[in-house]
C-alpha cells in the first residue's frame, strides 16, 4: 500500500509501518536528519553520541544502532522498544545491537518524562569536564534564557546560573546509568548531565525542546571554555570582567 501523504511518494507503508512513514517528524526520520545536523556541528562523529525520540504517544522509544555513523542512518535502521514493557517491537537488520546509551536515554525518560534525549560528544563539553570539577555553572550571559527552570514553570533568567553536574566517565557507556540517575534525583533543576572526559546528556519534553536545550548548553559551553582562556570566571558579574581582564 502506497503512502497517501501529498507529496505522492512512493514510500511502502505497508513493509514496516514502525519505521516508513511520510511524515517528516516521525522520529524514525527524525533520527537520522537530526544526527546530521549534529554530525556537522561535530558533535557526533566517529560513531559517538546520538539521539533517541519517542513517539507523540509516548508508547514507543525509537533507538539507532551502536556503532555506526550516525550521519548515514535511515530510518529502517531504527530499533522500536515498547516504552512500558522495554521489550523490543522491532530490531532492524543491520544490527542486532542498539545503541549503548539505551539505559541513560531510558534514564532520562523514566525519571523525568522526557520526550527525546540528546547525547554528544561536543569537545565544549569535553573541555568543560576538564576545567570545571563536580558542576559547570554559569551565569549572566543571555543565551541562558533558552532554558527551562523545571523546578517551576519558565525559563532561566539572565541573572540566574545554570548548574550542570559532572559525573565520572566509565569504560563502558551502559555502566554510566546508575551515576545518570543519581545526577537527576540530586538536580532536580537539571535538563542535562555532563560526562567527564566524554560529553553530555541533554533532554527535554519533546525533540524541539531538547534540541534547543541542547543547542543553548553547547553554546555556552563553549563560551565557558573561551571566558575560562580570557581568564573571566564563568558566574562573574556584569561589569565584573573589567576586573580580570589584562589590558
Ligand atoms: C566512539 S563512540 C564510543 C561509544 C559512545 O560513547 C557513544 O556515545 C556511542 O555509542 P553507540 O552505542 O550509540 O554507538
Ligand atoms: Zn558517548
Amino acid at each position: 500500500m502506497s503512502c497517501k501523504c501529498s507529496q505522492q511518494c512512493d514510500i511502502d507503508v505497508m513493509s514496516d509501518p514502525l519505521v516508513l512513514s511520510a511524515d517528516p517528524s516521525h522520529p524514525a526520520n527524525l533520527i537520522p536528519e537530526l544526527c546530521t545536523v549534529f554530525y556537522n556541528n561535530g558533535w557526533v562523529t566517529g560513531t559517538g553520541g546520538g539521539i533517541s525520540i519517542r513517539n507523540a504517544e509516548g508508547d514507543k522509544v525509537y533507538i539507532a544502532p551502536s556503532g555506526v555513523q550516525k550521519e548515514r542512518m535511515v530510518p529502517e535502521n531504527m530499533f522500536v522498544m515498547d516504552y512500558a514493557s522495554e521489550e523490543y517491537l522491532r530490531v532492524p537488520q543491520i544490527t542486532k545491537k542498539p545503541s549503548a546509551c539505551t539505559p541513560l536515554f531510558m534514564s532520562a525518560f523514566k525519571m523525568r518524562g522526557a520526550g527525546a534525549c540528546i547525547h554528544t560528544h561536543s569537545q565544549s563539553a569535553v573541555m568543560c569536564t576538564l576545567l570545571f570539577g563536580d558542576e559547570f555553572r554559569i551565569s549572566n550571559i543571555e543565551q541562558i534564557k533558552a532554558l527551562p527552570k523545571i523546578t517551576e514553570a519558565g525559563n532561566l533568567g539572565f541573572f540566574d546560573e545554570l548548574v550542570i553536574p559532572i559525573i565520572e566517565n566509565t569504560a563502558h557507556e551502559e555502566d554510566l546509568a546508575d551515576s545518570l540517575q543519581e545526577a537527576i534525583r540530586n538536580y532536580p533543576g537539571a535538563t542535562a548531565v555532563l560526562v567527564r572526559r566524554h560529553g553530555i546528556y541533554v533532554w527535554g519534553e519533546t525533540v524541539w525542546k531538547a534540541k534547543v536545550y541542547n543547542e543553548a548548553i553547547d553554546y555556552l559551553l563553549e563560551l565557558a571554555v573561551k571566558m575560562r582562556q580570557a581568564g573571566i570566571p564563568t558566574t562573574c558579574g556584569v561589569g565584573e570582567e573589567k576586573k580580570y581582564l589584562k589590558y
